[in-house]
């Protein structure tokens, strides 16, 4: 029998679709600033670094000049828009609820550690998963190192008091996976989010899963 019993959930495009919502506020601020846009599914590559990588990815194709002022202001503007609107096309994927029911059961403890501003994490999952009375929920902070940096994972491992060597890390982008082996905890790729199977396997993944009831079968 598995006596691994702990579990840290990447947030955006693990846990929660939320592509549409990110894409719709930056394409917001990018209009009103006279930038070009682009479409919802560009996204999946810009989104898993946290928002200056996101703004970075936007920005990239752009011959800017004064791209630090810019950066900011576009980076300011997204937050702020971000933490206004609904998000109202952000929802679970298909079986996560499933999911989170066997693992609460199965007496999982269960973390969530996300590149996502801390306090929009935290809006989020108290949206979204408030049921499971989840104790360790971690969003990008500005005195912590973002992943694929392992100090985060590890104060959640060290919360949990279990060691990093029996943690399933479960993830959708190659900062997952990155943080994962940095962290020296189990990397599980999954596909129903952002990135491919290559990526993933590229990145250190331990197990690739395509539905989110498959962890299931990896944890027996
Ligand atoms: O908002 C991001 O860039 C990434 O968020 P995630 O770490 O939950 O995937």
């Amino acid at each position: 029998m598995n006596t691994k019993k702990t579990i840290i959930f990447d947030l955006d495009g693990t846990l929660i679709d939320s592509l549409e919502d990110i894409a719709l506020c930056m394409n917001t601020v990018l209009k009103e600033l006279d930038l070009p846009t682009y479409e919802i599914n560009a996204y999946k590559y810009f989104v898993g670094g946290g928002v200056s990588v996101l703004v970075d990815n936007v920005l990239k194709d752009l011959n800017v000049d004064s791209q630090t002022q810019l950066k900011e202001t576009i980076s300011e503007k997204f937050k702020e828009i971000y933490d206004l609107k609904l998000h109202d096309k952000t929802k679970p994927y298909e079986g996560i609820y499933d999911l989170l029911d066997e693992l609460v059961k199965l007496d999982y403890k269960i973390g969530i550690l996300s590149n996502k501003p801390h306090e929009a994490t935290l809006a989020h999952v108290n949206s979204l998963f408030s049921k499971y009375n989840l104790k360790e929920i971690h969003g990008q902070k500005s005195h912590v190192e973002k992943k694929p940096n392992p100090t985060a994972a590890i104060q959640i491992a060290n919360s949990f008091n279990t060691p990093c060597e029996e943690i399933y890390f479960i993830g959708d982008t190659m900062i997952d996976m990155q943080t994962a082996k940095n962290a020296k905890m189990i990397g599980v790729g999954v596909l129903w989010g952002f990135r491919d199977e290559k990526e993933l396997r590229d990145n250190g993944a331990t197990f690739i899963v395509k539905h989110p009831l498959d962890i299931l079968e990896i944890l027996k």
